[in-house]
């Protein structure tokens, strides 16, 4: 067979034009926060860790952290017990978090590090409860409707928020060469399993970890206006406008805040992804323009 020069061309100005951000991001931390939306697709899952494994063969220190919010549901939906969301949080009593840590510890989390490291990687999973490095507490959620003059504080079980990330459990990991992949559960002083939404999980370890990126991966290609274009380089007043008005809603919600939080505190950019793409993390890593909605602290 004879070499197609012009392919081979091709391959070629592919490489040396990833070489700059090759050159930026080595030794920087990336956190990806795989969705349970975007990881439907056997061949979308295989492309992610191949592009995860390619990302620490070049020196980057990806961290993945995980959702599986569908994959919570049909489990749930199996065993007839039902579920609801508060402001894109899941209700989530003792039976819910039984489920919850089964499926988000065990099988999802199982199921991602397998795939790493059938592609060449060395990846651990783990949720918080390992080495207690995801300390929670109780997540308070306050509902306001328009008649009410003080906001209501609904109780949504055992739904946590992060109040301390050991970053050792993390740094030790990373000095050993694995790939971090995190399932977002939370233990509580008490040693209670509290149910993170991951976003916020993903969020919180940008910050510890002053990761260069944080990288959200759903299901629709960034966040979008009424119109469903994609809106990108927002600022805080204009995000608040648009939750107010109700163009950002469900689970759109925390995703949203958590990728602003991280860039005030010092994360440089968040973005959000659309993980239904192939190979939506290199694109975004190795490409000028990037995909989705780019949030950055620049005005
Ligand atoms: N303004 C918006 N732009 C895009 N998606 C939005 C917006 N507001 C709400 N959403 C919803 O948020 C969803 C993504 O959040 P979620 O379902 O929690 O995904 P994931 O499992 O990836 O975290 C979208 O599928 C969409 O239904
Ligand atoms: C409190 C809360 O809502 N926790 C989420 C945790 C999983 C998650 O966040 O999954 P996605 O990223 O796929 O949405 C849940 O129970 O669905």
């Amino acid at each position: 067979m004879s070499l197609d020069i012009k392919a081979a061309a091709n391959v070629a100005n592919v490489l040396t034009e990833s070489l700059p951000y090759i050159q930026r991001f080595a030794g920087k931390t990336i956190v990806v926060k795989f969705g349970g939306n975007a990881m439907t697709d056997p061949q979308l899952n295989a492309q992610f860790a191949r592009d995860i494994v390619l990302m620490k063969t070049v020196g980057i220190n990806p961290i993945v952290v995980h959702g599986g919010g569908p994959q919570i549901g049909n489990l749930l939906n199996k065993l007839n017990i039902e579920t609801r969301f508060v402001n894109g949080m899941r209700v989530t009593d003792s039976e819910t978090m039984d489920v919850v840590e089964m499926v988000l510890g065990a099988s999802v989390n199982k199921e991602i590090v397998n795939t790493i490291n059938q592609h060449g990687g060395k990846a651990i999973g783990i949720t918080g409860k390992d080495g207690s490095f995801i300390q929670a507490r109780k997540l308070e959620v306050k509902q306001q409707t328009p008649d009410m003059l003080v906001p209501e504080i609904i109780d949504i079980g055992h739904v946590g928020e992060v109040a301390y990330i050991n970053r050792n459990v993390i740094d030790t990991l990373i000095a050993g060469d694995f790939i971090p992949v995190i399932a977002p559960i939370g233990v509580g002083a008490d040693g209670s399993s509290y149910n993170i939404n991951a976003d916020l999980v993903a969020g919180k370890i940008a910050e510890v970890l002053e990761a260069e990126k944080l990288m959200l991966l759903t299901n629709v290609s960034g966040l979008l206006d009424k119109n469903g274009d994609i809106l990108t380089g927002l600022t805080t007043p204009q995000v608040d406008e648009l939750i107010a008005d109700g163009t950002i809603y469900g689970g759109m919600l925390p995703k949203i805040q958590c990728a602003l939080d991280a860039v005030k505190a010092g994360v440089s950019a968040s973005h959000i992804v659309d993980g239904r793409v192939a190979h939506a993390v290199l694109l975004e890593i190795f490409t000028d323009d990037g995909v989705g909605t780019l949030i950055t602290n620049r005005r």
